[in-house]
């Protein structure tokens, strides 16, 4: 059953939303997300990969650790060889050989060289090593081994000296980096079997509306499936969180107070989608208008009765209005200590609104120092011809030019309501508020989506 919320009463209040700008909300996001960085946990170096380190990563010894072979060949004294030539070969006899993983018997005299394989140490008294090709094999007079040096060489070559490229306690990685494949190399290179990472947040996912359908299901006149839900786990996963989802909620204020109420047990951050405009249903706005009267949300922390006033963390409203296009009723409270994200109903709107605030705060639970979206300049190949009272985030392609400069090409059935151009976008141009949109060639700021 449907309940119509608030009637000509409430029309006063539910108009009642000021806009702050996307920059105002960000920052009131940030700040609210401060200080809320999860928990550490060590995972073993394979499955640290996609993870935020929650550790300082440091060179456990000089790398390399001793000064090795770059090549097949033979280890030589640089001052044997200075004047070798085809027509003149230096001669030198091959006194041992060092595979990979050995150490030399002694150190390489004058006039002497040693086989030498790639990766292996460089004996001591050896400061060069020739690759094999540059050799012919030759037999000395008394029956013992020599090669035969054609080219000459100089000190240094085909050596990477010890500590060429890191020194012992050098710092590789700080904490809040994602782990890519290459700090796991270097973690790996450095002895970290295990790796202090964050864990995941957990985020806590709701969709309202009474007009959802599970996605299994069969369309039916007048609904439609839920895909906001499933497209923000999907997002939840990509930014290193855990999505936890509660499923779509019909447009009840009991319901959506119910799964607020499990979420906040469950979560760390609760994200919503669907209802917060201004429609007779859009149950999230009434739900953030009595938070904002103050007469509230029955979470179970605020039932509790363990809990004196004095002890509950913190409610309050951070914004019910983004001057924005798309996603301007965007809203975004705490309650009792935890952020609640309003998210649009409609999933470019939902999708916007993630990128924009969303993911930031989980970066920040996650200790990453730069929370906000990457930003790049783009020069646009198809003019946006809307103008914009607000900041307009288009949905758009990203292309290189034969010129090597990044192109924004923004895509077709962009508007809130659709989702072809979700699939499709690369980034998201920003036409700032105030201008008529922007020509074809214009440079514009373009958040990199992931
Ligand atoms: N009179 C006005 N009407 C609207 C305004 C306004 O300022 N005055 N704002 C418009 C804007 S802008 C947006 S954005 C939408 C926001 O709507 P809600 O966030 O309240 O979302 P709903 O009403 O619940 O749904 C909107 C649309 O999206 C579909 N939807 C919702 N949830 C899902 C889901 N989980 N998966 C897929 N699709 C979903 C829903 O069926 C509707 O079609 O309001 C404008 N109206
Ligand atoms: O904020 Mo709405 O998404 O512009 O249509
Ligand atoms: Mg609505």
């Amino acid at each position: 059953m449907v309940k119509k919320h608030s009637g000509m009463n409430g029309q006063g209040s539910r108009f009642n939303r000021r806009a702050v700008r996307v920059e105002e909300a960000q920052r009131r996001v940030l700040e609210a997300a401060a200080g809320q960085v999860v928990g550490s946990e060590l995972v073993a170096l394979h499955e640290s990969g996609g993870r935020r380190l929650a550790q300082t990563v440091t060179a456990s010894s000089d790398w390399p650790p001793f000064a090795r072979s770059g090549l097949d060949g033979y280890a030589v004294r640089a001052a044997d060889i200075a004047e070798a030539s085809p027509e003149k070969p230096a001669e030198l006899r091959v006194v041992y050989e060092v595979a990979a993983g050995q150490v030399a018997p002694a150190a390489l005299q004058a006039g002497t060289a040693a086989r030498i394989m790639t990766g292996a140490a460089v004996p001591e008294g050896a400061d060069a090593v020739v690759m094999l090709e540059q050799t012919a094999e030759a037999m000395l007079a008394y029956g013992s081994r020599a090669v035969l040096i054609k080219r000459a060489g100089a000190a240094g070559q085909h050596i990477a000296p010890c500590g060429e490229e890191f020194r012992r306690g050098g710092v590789l990685a700080v904490p809040g980096t994602l782990v890519r494949p290459g700090h796991v190399a270097l973690l790996g290179t450095f002895g970290y079997a295990e790796v202090a990472v964050r864990k995941r947040p957990r985020i806590a996912v709701f969709a309202t509306g009474s007009e959802l359908l599970a996605v299994a299901a069969q369309l039916a006149p007048g609904r439609v499936r839920d895909s906001n839900s499933s497209m923000v786990a999907a997002m939840v996963h990509q930014s290193g969180a855990e999505p936890l989802l509660l499923g779509a909620l019909p447009d009840e204020l009991a319901a959506v107070e119910a799964a607020l109420a499990e979420a906040w047990e469950s979560s760390d951050i609760i994200v919503t989608t669907g209802g917060v405009s201004v429609g007779d249903y859009d149950v999230m706005a009434e739900l953030i208008r009595a938070f904002k009267d103050g007469s509230g949300v029955r979470t179970k922390v605020q039932l509790s009765s363990l809990q004196s006033a004095a002890e509950r963390p913190a409610s309050r409203l951070l914004f019910d209005k983004v001057a924005m296009r798309p996603g301007s009723p965007t809203s975004a409270a705490v309650i009792d200590g935890k952020l609640l994200f309003a998210l649009s109903g409609n999933p470019g709107a939902c999708f916007v609104g993630f990128e924009l605030f969303v993911r930031p705060a989980i970066h920040l639970l996650l200790g990453v120092r730069e929370a906000l979206p990457t930003v790049v300049r783009a020069r646009l190949l198809t003019a946006v011809e809307k103008p914009s009272p607000h900041d307009r985030f288009v949905r758009a392609r990203l292309v290189i030019g034969e010129n090597g400069m990044l192109s924004a090409d923004p895509l077709a059935f962009a508007k809130s309501s659709m989702m072809a151009s979700i699939a499709e976008a690369e980034g998201l141009v920003i036409i700032p508020a105030g201008s008529k949109g922007a020509e074809v060639g214009e440079a514009v700021d373009v958040i990199l989506i992931p």
